[in-house]
């Protein structure tokens, strides 16, 4: 019987498209999937890779048709799902085989993973995978957590089936146990904020300008061209395009406007806080998809207190301009945040994540793939970087693109429209450079209601201030 070199379990999207991806690569893989019909019907639609698939109807007959020790990705849905199939293949697994979590975990499950399989034998991979369905059949951005050997165990087909960047695979391994889900969540929550930042520019085009989805379409076609080139950048120009054949109209026009989350946006702005990282950028992502889902209450609240003005004036060259650099700043600052995030986890954990390593990878394959990771890996690559808005590089495009955004954030709140996450770049970026804030009175209130003390410029040890006689 001819043995598979490695198994999936899994075959939705992310799933099939990957098991075809490794395929492609010469390998023999076996595969099961919770619904079985799924499998004959996923090597049957194969074509000329069916013969590299091994369809299983159960658990048992996957384990043995995998060559020994046996690697298995799994790829199915986050939560209980995972642990579900851990427990199932614990029984049918051997010492020295590997479990690949690649679908998107959250970092802690990913921990507690590690600690329960630790002393069966096995081993466990918690590895993040981005790039759609197109990235997995094609080559995603791979982003890989466990111990080193495990790494160099499943080193050669990972970085087979992954995105190259000028031939660099886009995979590496970012360290022990939870890293490589952290850092895939961390992608994910800068996705967030890069696609809440194109929509609030795209508000404004529509609502301020009263442009139409195909007038808009060129607009963010030609950025895709210049700084803000972007594989999110260049897929908003083409679905802006794209009419929906039933009615006619852009599609995004039919398109109700409640977006939805799996949990990686959440997790991100729920981390950040727990490590008291400002990544604000992010979190008004998240609570911006949460306002998107109260259809009903926004609209009653319309009802109430009237829409937006809209109506923007002025010179439109100059707009068009402002609006660029506007997401071209917010993207400096939501980046900033999100590799801070990074150093801070990796730091809290002992992970020693490689941050010029993360920039490199996910320069191909990954969703938010663009231009400006090349320039974050060059950043990471000359040494260590306190905050991005410090590396000279991005001191020069910031100074040329912050006064952009301030103009717009001014411009879109005198018309009324929300920009959640540019408001949020803009303050953590003016907070940021702000040497003297004004911290020194939420001191003096703690202090005056809580006797909580502060400090005093110039002198050593916690103060209290003189509030006895107006308390
Ligand atoms: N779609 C994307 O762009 C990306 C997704 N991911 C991640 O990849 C993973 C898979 O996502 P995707 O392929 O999109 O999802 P799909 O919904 O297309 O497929 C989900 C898969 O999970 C299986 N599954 C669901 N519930 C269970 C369960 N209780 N027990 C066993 N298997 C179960 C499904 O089996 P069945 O056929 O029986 O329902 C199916 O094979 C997720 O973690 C996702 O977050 C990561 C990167 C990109
Ligand atoms: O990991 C991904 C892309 O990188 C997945 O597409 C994920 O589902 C996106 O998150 P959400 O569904 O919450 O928008």
């Amino acid at each position: 019987m001819v043995q598979a070199e490695i198994g999936l379990i899994g075959l939705g999207t992310m799933g099939s498209n990957l098991a075809l991806n490794i395929a492609e690569k010469g390998h023999t893989i076996a595969v099961f999937n919770r619904t079985v019909s799924r499998v004959d019907e996923f090597k049957a639609q194969a074509g000329a890779l069916a013969d590299r698939i091994i369809p299983c109807h159960s658990i048992e007959e996957l384990a043995a048709a995998i060559r020994p020790p046996r690697p298995i990705i799994l790829m199915v849905v986050a939560g209980k799902p995972v642990d579900d199939q851990i427990a199932m293949l614990r029984k049918v697994l051997s010492p020295n085989d590997i479990i690949i979590d690649a679908g998107n975990a959250d970092f802690n499950d990913t921990r507690r993973r590690f600690a329960e399989l630790e002393g069966t034998g096995i081993t466990f991979i918690g590895m993040g995978v981005s790039g759609g369905e197109e990235g997995a059949r094609h080559g995603p951005s791979i982003m890989v957590g466990g111990t080193e050997e495990s790494w160099h165990r499943v080193e050669d087909v990972i970085t087979a089936i992954s995105a190259k960047y000028k031939g660099e695979p886009c995979a590496a391994w970012l360290g022990p146990d939870g890293a490589g889900h952290f850092v895939k969540t961390i992608h994910n929550g800068i996705e967030y904020a890069d696609m809440q930042m194109i929509a609030e520019i795209y508000g404004v085009l529509r609502d301020g300008l009263g442009m139409s989805a195909k007038e808009i379409a060129p607009v963010f076609a030609k950025w895709n061209e210049g700084r803000l080139n972007s594989y999110l950048i260049e897929i908003t120009a083409k679905v802006l395009e794209i009419d929906d054949p039933k009615t006619g109209k852009p599609i995004v026009d039919v398109i109700v406007d409640r977006a939805g989350q799996k949990g990686t946006g959440k997790w991100s702005a729920i981390e950040a806080q727990k490590l008291g990282v400002p990544a604000t950028a992010i979190e008004a992502a998240v609570a911006a998809r949460v306002i998107s889902s109260m259809k009903t209450e926004r609209e009653a609240a319309q009802k109430v207190y009237g829409p937006a003005t809209g109506n923007i004036k002025g010179d439109k060259a100059k707009l068009f301009h402002d609006l660029e650099l506007a997401l071209f700043a917010g993207k400096i600052a939501a980046y900033a945040q999100g590799f801070a995030v990074m150093d801070a986890a990796s730091k809290e954990f002992s992970w020693n994540i490689p941050l010029a390593t993360v920039s490199k990878i996910w320069r191909a394959g990954c969703i938010i793939r663009s231009q400006f990771l090349g320039t974050i890996a060059e950043a990471f690559s000359k040494g260590p970087v306190t905050n991005l808005l410090m590396a000279p590089a991005f001191i020069e495009m910031m100074k040329e693109a912050h006064p952009s955004l301030r103009r717009i954030v001014a411009i879109a709140a005198e018309a009324g429209l929300p920009v959640p996450a540019l408001s949020a770049a803009l303050a953590y970026f003016d907070g940021y450079r702000q040497a003297r804030g004004t911290s020194n009175l939420i001191q003096a209130q703690r202090d005056f209601f809580g006797a909580h003390g502060f400090e005093r410029i110039g002198e050593e040890g916690a103060h209290h201030g003189p509030w006895g006689d107006y308390s």
